[in-house]
Parts: C-alpha cells; sequence; structure tokens
C-alpha cells in the first residue's frame, strides 16, 4: 500500500511536534523573518535580571551617562513641544487680538530649534555609549559561556545537542544585546515621557486631561485583547517555523542520504506540506499581530477628535488659549506612543530573561570535579596502566563494564576486540577521567587517577579516535595541536611516522594548507592519518588508538604499521580495531563481551584456546 500525501501530512507533524520548540535553535538555522524572538517568559525573572545586572557593572559611569542624555533628550523633547504655546500665543495669535509678530516668531523658532537640536545630541550620545556597553557586557557573557564549556565534563556534551548549545551563544546571546542596547533605555525614556507628559498635560488643562485619561485605559484594554489573542498565533507560527527550520537542517545535513535513496520528491513534498503549514499561521499570526497599529491609531484618533471638540469649545466659552489647546493636542498623541511603546518592549525583555536563563544555566552546570587539593604531577610517567575491578555505567543505573581488571607494562600494547556495544571505546574513556567509575581503581605508575591533576593526565595520554576531528587552519598547525611547541621539524617526523607525510607534500602548500569545515577536502583515510600524526608528535607514554586505521586502505595500513610500532614501541599502547590482523602483534587481547572481558591472552594463546577469539579470527564469527 502507498502512503498518500495526507498519511505523510499526519506523520510529518507528529513527527517534528516534539522537536518543535528547540528547532529554530538548532545549529546553523537562524531565527526566520516574522518569528517572535526567545523562547518564551522566563521562569525567575528576579533572579536572571539581577544576574544581567551584574554583567553591567563594570560600566557603570557609561550607563549613568547614556542614562543623563535620556533624561536630556526627554526633556528637550517636552521643552520642545511645550515651547509652541508661547510661541503661538505671544507672536501668532495673541488672546488680545494684538497682530502677530515675525521677528519675535523666528526668535521663538530657533529657540526651539536649539532644544531640539540639544535632545538630538543627547540621544546620539545615548546609543552610542549604550551600544557600547552592550556590547561590552556580551563580551563578558561569552567568555564566561566559552570559559564555563571548556570546563563542562564529557557528559555534559553527552545530553546536550551542539545545535542547542550554539543556539544559546547567537540566538539567546543576541537577544540579551538587544535588550541592553536599546530596551533598557526605551523602558526609561517611556517612563520618563509618560511622567513628564502627564504633568505638561496636568499644567496645560486639568479638563482635557481628564479626557485623555478617561480614553487610554480603554486603549490598553483594545492593545492587551489584540496582543492576548496574537499571542495564541506566535507560537502557532513559532512551532511550525521551528519544524520547517528542523527539517531544513535534517535535509541538508543528510545531503547525501537523500540522493542515495532518492528521496528527493519525498523530500520536497514534505518540505511543501511544512511550509504551507508555516504561511498559514504565520498569515493568521501576522494579522492580528497586524491590527494592533490600526486598532491603537483607531482610538487615538478617536481620543484626538474628542480632545479637540472639548478644546475648542472650551476655548469659545472659557477663554482657554489656542496656543494650550495646540500643544495639549500634540500631548495626548504624544502620550499614547511611550505607553505602545513600553508595552511591546514588556515582551523584548521577556525574551531576553529567558534567553540570560538559558545561557545562565549553563554557567551553573557541574564542571568536572575539582582535581584534589593533594593531586599529584607526573613528570617522567613511565605509563603503566592497572584497572583493578573496574565497574562503570554512563547511568549509574545501567552498569557497562563489570569488573574489569588488566595490567599493561610500560611499552605494552593492549588490544581490545568484541562486538560493537562491547565496550571497548567506554575503557578508554575512563582511562582519561572522561567519566568517572563507579567502583574499582584505575592507577598510572601506581597513583590513582583520581589524584593525578586531570590535564596532567590527559597531557600523558594521547588519542586517535574513531570521529576525527580536524580544526580550521594549516596542516602543520593541526599536526601540532598534539604538542604546542613542538617544532616544524618534530612535525614533519611525525607526519612522516603516521605516513602522512606523502600525501601532504601533494596538497597544493604541502604543510601550510588551509583545512577548512573538519578537513572537508580531505578523504576520511587522510584525516586519520593526520590525526595519528598528532597523536605521534605529542610526547605522550600512553596511546589509545579506537578504530585509528578503520578508514585506511589495507596497503596504506601495511605501510603505517612500521611507524606505528615505532611509535608504539616507548608507549604503552591501547588499541580498539575491527581488523584482527591489526591486533597480532599485541602483548595481550582482550575480547570484551557485554562488558566484560570474556577471554584474554597473546593472538597465539588465543588461537590455542579455541574460544571466541578463534572463532572470530578464523571467521566462523561476525564481529557485529
Ligand atoms: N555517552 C554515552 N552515554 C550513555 N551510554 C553510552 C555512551 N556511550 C556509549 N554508551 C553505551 O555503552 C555501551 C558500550 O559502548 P562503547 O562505545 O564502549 O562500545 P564499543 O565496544 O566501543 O563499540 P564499537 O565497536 O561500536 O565502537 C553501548 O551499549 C552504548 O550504548
Amino acid at each position: 500500500m502507498s502512503v498518500t500525501r495526507a498519511d505523510r501530512e499526519a506523520s510529518l507533524k507528529k513527527r517534528y511536534a516534539g522537536r518543535v520548540a528547540a528547532a529554530p535553535k538548532r545549529r546553523g538555522m537562524g531565527r526566520g523573518p516574522g518569528a517572535p524572538r526567545g523562547g518564551g517568559r522566563p521562569k525567575s525573572t528576579g533572579v536572571a535580571l539581577k544576574r544581567l545586572m551584574s554583567y553591567l557593572e563594570a560600566d557603570r559611569l557609561r550607563m549613568g551617562i547614556a542614562f543623563f542624555c535620556v533624561i536630556v533628550n526627554t526633556v528637550a523633547t517636552l521643552t520642545g513641544s511645550y515651547l509652541l504655546r508661547p510661541i503661538i500665543n505671544r507672536f501668532i495669535a495673541p488672546p488680545d487680538g494684538s497682530p502677530g509678530n515675525v521677528a519675535g516668531l523666528f526668535k521663538g523658532l530657533t529657540m526651539m530649534a536649539c532644544v531640539y537640536l540639544l535632545g538630538v545630541i543627547a540621544n546620539y550620545l545615548q546609543s552610542r555609549l549604550m551600544l557600547e556597553v552592550a556590547q561590552s557586557a556580551l563580551v563578558r557573557i561569552r567568555t564566561d559561556l566559552f570559559t564555563k564549556m571548556q570546563k563542562l565534563p564529557v557528559r555534559f556534551y553527552d545530553t546536550n545537542s551542539n545545535g542547542d548549545l550554539m543556539s544559546r551563544f547567537t540566538n539567546d546571546v543576541d537577544t540579551i544585546g538587544n535588550m541592553l542596547s536599546s530596551t533598557l533605555v526605551q523602558l526609561f525614556s517611556g517612563t520618563l515621557s509618560i511622567i513628564g507628559t502627564l504633568c505638561l498635560m496636568l499644567y496645560t488643562n486639568i479638563w482635557l486631561t481628564a479626557v485623555t485619561l478617561i480614553m487610554i485605559p480603554l486603549m490598553l484594554r483594545a492593545g492587551g485583547e489584540v496582543a492576548k489573542r496574537s499571542q495564541k498565533y506566535f507560537s502557532a507560527q513559532q512551532s511550525a517555523l521551528g519544524a520547517l527550520n528542523g527539517y531544513i537542517e535534517e535535509t541538508i545535513t543528510g545531503q547525501k542520504v537523500v540522493k542515495v535513496f532518492c528521496h528527493e520528491e519525498i523530500a520536497e513534498e514534505e518540505f511543501d506540506i511544512l511550509n504551507r503549514d508555516l504561511r498559514e499561521k504565520q498569515i493568521r499570526a501576522q494579522f492580528l499581530g497586524g491590527m494592533m497599529g490600526p486598532v491603537m491609531n483607531n482610538l487615538s484618533q478617536v481620543n484626538y477628535s474628542l480632545t479637540a471638540c472639548i478644546g475648542g469649545i472650551l476655548c469659545v466659552v472659557k477663554n482657554f488659549d489656542v496656543g494650550g489647546l495646540t500643544v495639549f493636542l500634540n500631548f495626548s498623541r504624544q502620550f499614547s506612543r511611550p505607553i505602545n511603546e513600553i508595552s511591546m518592549q514588556v515582551s523584548n525583555v521577556f525574551s531576553a530573561l529567558a534567553g540570560a536563563e538559558r545561557v545562565f544555566s549553563v554557567m551553573d552546570e557541574e564542571p568536572e570535579t575539582e582535581d584534589d587539593k593533594d593531586a599529584v604531577s607526573m613528570d617522567g610517567m613511565s605509563g603503566e596502566v592497572v584497572l583493578d575491578h573496574v565497574t562503570f555505567g554512563y547511568n549509574p543505573d545501567k552498569i557497562i563494564l563489570k569488573d574489569i581488571s588488566l595490567y599493561a607494562k610500560p611499552g605494552q600494547k593492549i588490544a581490545f576486540v568484541g562486538s560493537t556495544g562491547a565496550g571497548k571505546t567506554t575503557i578508554t574513556n575512563l582511562i582519561n577521567r572522561f567519566y568517572d567509575i563507579q567502583s574499582g581503581t584505575i592507577t598510572i605508575d601506581g597513583v590513582d587517577i583520581c589524584h593525578i591533576k586531570r590535564d596532567e593526565l590527559r597531557r600523558h595520554i594521547a588519542m586517535v579516535l574513531q570521529d576525527t576531528h580536524l580544526f580550521t587552519g594549516t596542516v602543520m598547525e593541526n599536526i601540532r595541536y598534539g604538542r604546542l611547541d613542538a617544532t616544524d621539524e618534530e612535525v614533519i617526523q611525525a607526519a612522516k611516522m603516521a605516513s602522512a607525510h606523502s600525501f601532504i607534500m601533494r596538497l597544493p602548500k604541502g604543510y601550510d594548507t588551509v583545512l577548512e569545515s573538519d578537513g572537508a577536502n580531505l578523504s576520511q583515510g587522510q584525516r586519520q592519518l593526520l590525526n595519528i600524526a598528532r597523536a605521534a608528535v605529542s610526547r605522550a607514554p600512553i596511546l589509545i588508538l579506537d578504530e585509528a586505521t578503520s578508514s585506511v586502505d589495507t596497503r596504506t595500513e601495511k605501510h603505517i604499521e612500521q611507524g606505528m610500532d615505532r611509535l608504539m614501541a616507548e608507549r604503552t599502547t591501547f588499541v580498539i580495531a575491527h581488523r584482527l590482523s591489526t591486533v597480532r602483534n599485541a602483548n595481550a587481547i582482550m575480547v570484551l563481551e557485554n562488558g566484560e572481558i570474556i577471554e584474554r591472552g597473546d593472538h597465539e594463546d588465543l588461537l590455542k584456546e579455541k574460544g571466541r577469539y578463534y572463532r572470530l579470527y578464523t571467521g566462523m564469527a561476525e564481529l557485529n
């Protein structure tokens, strides 16, 4: 039975329903246009705000000046508006009916222009200063976040998606930046404007002020209603946007698989479903969101007309001056503007605080446990490694390694073989303390690794991992990552040992060729060779090779074997390899099954035993 479009639509919505909130924040996906910002309301506003403000403390002086400029700007704007009253009353239409005065009018207008100019200068200074304050605070926040990330244990990265972490650096920090550079100032200046305008309105005419004050709650109520209704549609829009972004990301990263299985048409169809869904939700959300402006405008017009009518009557019957009426009408218009602005800024504040909470939650994560106070350095480590009754589970409830004991003399080669998921990589993760064990001990040169300084321990262990990772930089720099003080000569020597030299020399600029996006311009095998060279350049006495040569052809592998043998001769080496031929010459081979060592011995012994290893080696059993 073939799958219909309706089936696919239902299945798509179901699949993406759970991830929609997180999806727009994933790697490489910016916030789409029109998307509401941030992640909703923060949980504890006060705490996040206080902590955010602590990042501004260093710039107190600049902030003080900026806020002073806001005051100057607001006062200048209000004064400029109010000046219209004496100008009209004295020089344009004096209440006593005497003729106007052009020279006086010119003087008055010049004064008004000067006042406004002062406001403009203050406003410019304020924006400039706040931008600097905000950017400096963002630098501090990013630094703290990045520094913290370097201290977090591997376990943290196991349980958090890269995309989500990256979005904390980008989207969340962005929203904080917006709030610091403009929202804070707007809230302050808005409040000042409201108070100032209200005072001037009261001063100009108390009755007309009363009329405006009756209209304001009505406007607020109407605005609130529209906002409440549109909120629902905005979150639906965000979900749809999330689903679409998630789909695009998956399709881009999995493009090869899409092509291999000829899924292009289906991908387009599924994209179309999500795309249309977004369009519908966006239209609804933006329509209601867009109503806000016209509704407020209309109410503001009603207010204006009402004030003008009553003001006109007051002019006729109560001798209210025309200049007063003009400035009042101006004020009543100005009055609703900051109210609108503040109500819009409030959602920005909540978004920024929600972002801040996400950033702070990473900062508050438990870092790798501190080194013991009496932790020792291990200069001249010889590389004797002993695992004694080690038991471990990534999750304490689910034990992965059971009672593992092994002894590696300095310079020995220990190999782990066994089926997928048996726990081979896990053992190596424990030796360099990516994870702490639940029971048993691991010692190096007789010292429990818990009592060795962590960076000291890791400096003595070189690893070539299953998934190679290269950084943006030259080949030389990438190999030198293994030991920063290695000379060019030593780097080249290491590359030769890893059989990487000849292919490096064929690269356009040899060792100076720049590798980009994780060495995308190299083959998988070449990337592995660079990783081996990186391990070779380090002087670590312990070497861990996790499927180090799985992607190189057997001929190259033979070729590197000699180099590797030299590399391994002086080091204690742990090798994980699926190709049993590569572990034949190991001093001891551990056969793992379900987290237990079921056989151990050298190649000959194990063959004689005619057990699992024998069956694996002779092809009577499959590894996987
Ligand atoms: N970070 C992790 N968090 C939780 N469980 C994990 C984690 N890494 C591995 N496991 C689990 O631990 C078990 C052993 O995994 P491990 O990677 O050590 O196997 P392996 O023998 O190296 O397999 P392979 O040959 O496929 O690399 C597996 O069941 C796996 O599901």
